[in-house]
């Protein structure tokens, strides 16, 4: 690439140094800013300080700006040449690539280290998935984070060539017959650690309430349908949904209720037939529920609490709601209007809802554990970069050894989240679905609890190491101020972490031997 542009020495560069003939070279590319001076977003005087006009600005560059900036289209363009005999040693994100920064991977992805759990296969997988998300996923993820809208259908219809969003739904008989990935991994040797790897990856794009919105909704509420539907529902909703031609959401939670699915107040009551359900009331909070065609809702019946699918149509409305994180999320408040609904569309038995969500809970929070194990290694990586780049009383802040505390305490929280995950993750791999139901439900809960408290612990770390540019929405601390304002989302959805502690507890309470004694 450095062919293209013309060659300078450090000589012919240092005469450009007057505010009318103004050239600075960053990591050995030459630029002019002669004209964009005036137009810089950091003013224009910074050009002219000491050690800037015709010098070497690197230093100063990455002291105050992403690598991306560059990469911008119309900063790209004030490129003028490179310094003769010297490469460009700065990269930004490489598709596909593995971060060689410290503790930003996991593990068993950092060279040199061993794994009891990942295969060949494993990684394979990965370096396909990393490469699908850098390319197609990521561009469209923080474009769509900043308009708002939802995932681009490209992105969507993209995911579905590769099958990924019937691989989000875990292991099992959904997935046979279908080529996975291009046929990387067959739908028999398909396991925990491969959705495990396609969470983390699709997390690194570092946009939270995208990372909900590209189907999410399909994640928590298509399991209920897959898992207790009729054989007819089932054939007509799960290809429309894994195709990425229809959106599903899960309407539980409530104005009135949200943990607690026994105060839930929306009603289904039989018409006199039998052979419908009238739905009336209100759900709140629900994910992708602005655009989902399907809503599986949580319902007051007769006999308790039963869950119905509920399609798009006469009664059903859907509001957006303006939370912390990106409208792109597509969060909604749904009303329920007298909607007339088949029978036939009962997951599960009537009165038998609480078994149909609480089977559904364990993998949603798993899900959710995944990502919050990964999204704090992206702290970990802005952290370590800001504090080896950015210098304060005139050394670098890595240099001071209470921003080396926090470092430490984040690495220790994020290995010690993910090295938990693998275990529990490898439990999975070994026991049916109802085994996990029974004996995962406790540590799968502690497990969510744990990391998001690490999470947001780092967070707030995070925040402190990097000042003001941690709450500030764009240049260096961009991804921390997103993590910081949308890490108690983690922390929520699928369970509040003071509800998911007391469950672990009661559930370890339970299994205690009646003659225990001290
Ligand atoms: C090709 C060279 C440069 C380009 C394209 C550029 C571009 C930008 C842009 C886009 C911003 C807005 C903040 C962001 O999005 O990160 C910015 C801010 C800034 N720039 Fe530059 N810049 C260049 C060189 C420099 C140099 C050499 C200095 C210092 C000597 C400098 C000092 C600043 C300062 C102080 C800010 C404000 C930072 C903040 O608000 O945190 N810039 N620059």
């Amino acid at each position: 690439m450095s062919l293209e542009y013309k060659s300078y020495t450090k000589d012919e560069v240092a005469k450009h140094n007057k505010p009318n003939d103004l050239w600075i070279i960053i990591d050995s590319r030459v630029y002019d800013v002669t004209r964009f001076k005036n137009l810089h977003p950091g003013g224009t005087s910074v050009f002219l300080e000491e050690g800037i006009p015709g010098q070497d600005a690197t230093e100063a560059f990455f002291g105050l700006h992403r690598y991306e900036v560059l990469e911008r289209p119309q900063y790209k363009r004030l490129q003028i040449g490179v310094i003769d005999g010297e490469e460009p040693q700065i990269t930004g994100r490489q598709p596909g690539a593995l971060s060689k920064v410290p503790y930003s991977e996991p593990t068993w992805l950092t060279e040199g280290y061993y794994s009891p759990y990942f295969t060949d296969g494993h990684r394979k997988f990965q370096k396909a998935m990393r490469k699908f998300i850098d390319e197609v996923v990521y561009p469209d993820a923080q474009a769509r984070e900043l308009d708002g809208k939802r995932p681009s259908q490209s992105v969507v219809d993209a995911m579905a060539a590769l099958n990924l969003h019937a691989m989000r739904l875990g292991p099992g008989k959904h997935l046979k017959g279908l080529t996975l990935m291009g046929g990387i991994v067959k739908p028999e040797e398909f396991d925990y650690f491969h959705e495990l790897i396609i969470t983390q990856e699709v997390v690194r794009c570092g946009a939270r309430g995208y990372g909900d919105g590209l189907m999410g909704g399909c994640v928590i509420g298509l399991p209920p349908v897959l898992n207790f539907g009729s054989p007819e529902l089932k054939a007509k909703v799960v290809p429309e949904v894994l195709s990425g031609k229809k959106y599903i959401c899960l309407a539980i939670s409530e104005a009135h209720a949200g943990s607690d699915v026994f105060g839930l107040q929306t009603t289904a009551t039989k018409t006199d037939d039998g052979k419908h359900w009238i739905v009336t009331g209100t759900k709140k909070w629900i994910t992708n529920g602005t655009f989902a065609d399907y809503f599986t809702v949580g319902c007051k019946t007769e006999d308790g609490f039963t869950v119905i699918l509920i399609e798009r149509g006469e009664g059903v409305e859907t509001k957006p709601i303006k939370t912390s994180y990106s409208s792109t999320a597509g969060t909604a408040y749904i009303t329920f209007d007298n909607v007339k609904v088949p029978v036939e569309n009962t997951l599960g038995e009537e009165g038998g809802g609480i078994f149909v969500m609480l089977s559904n809970f364990n993998h949603e929070r798993w899900v959710m554990c995944c990502a919050s194990a990964r999204s704090q290694r992206l702290l970990i990586d802005e952290c370590l970069k800001w504090t080896a780049q950015r210098k304060a009383f005139g050394k670098p802040l890595n240099s001071l050894a209470v921003i080396r505390g926090k470092l430490a305490g984040m690495i220790a929280r994020t290995e010690s989240v993910q090295s938990w995950l693998e275990t529990i993750t490898y439990q999975m791999t070994n026991m049916s679905y109802k085994e996990q139901a029974s004996k995962l439900a406790g540590p799968i809960a502690f497990l969510k609890m744990y990391s998001t408290r690490c999470a947001q612990e780092s967070a707030t770390d995070a925040v402190q190491i990097f000042g003001g540019r941690g709450i500030t929405q764009t240049g260096m601390g961009r991804f921390i101020e997103h993590y910081h304002r949308t890490v108690a989302f983690d922390a929520l959805l699928g369970g509040a972490e003071d509800v998911l502690a007391d469950l672990g507890v009661r559930q370890a309470m339970r299994g205690m031997p009646k003659t225990a004694r001290l």
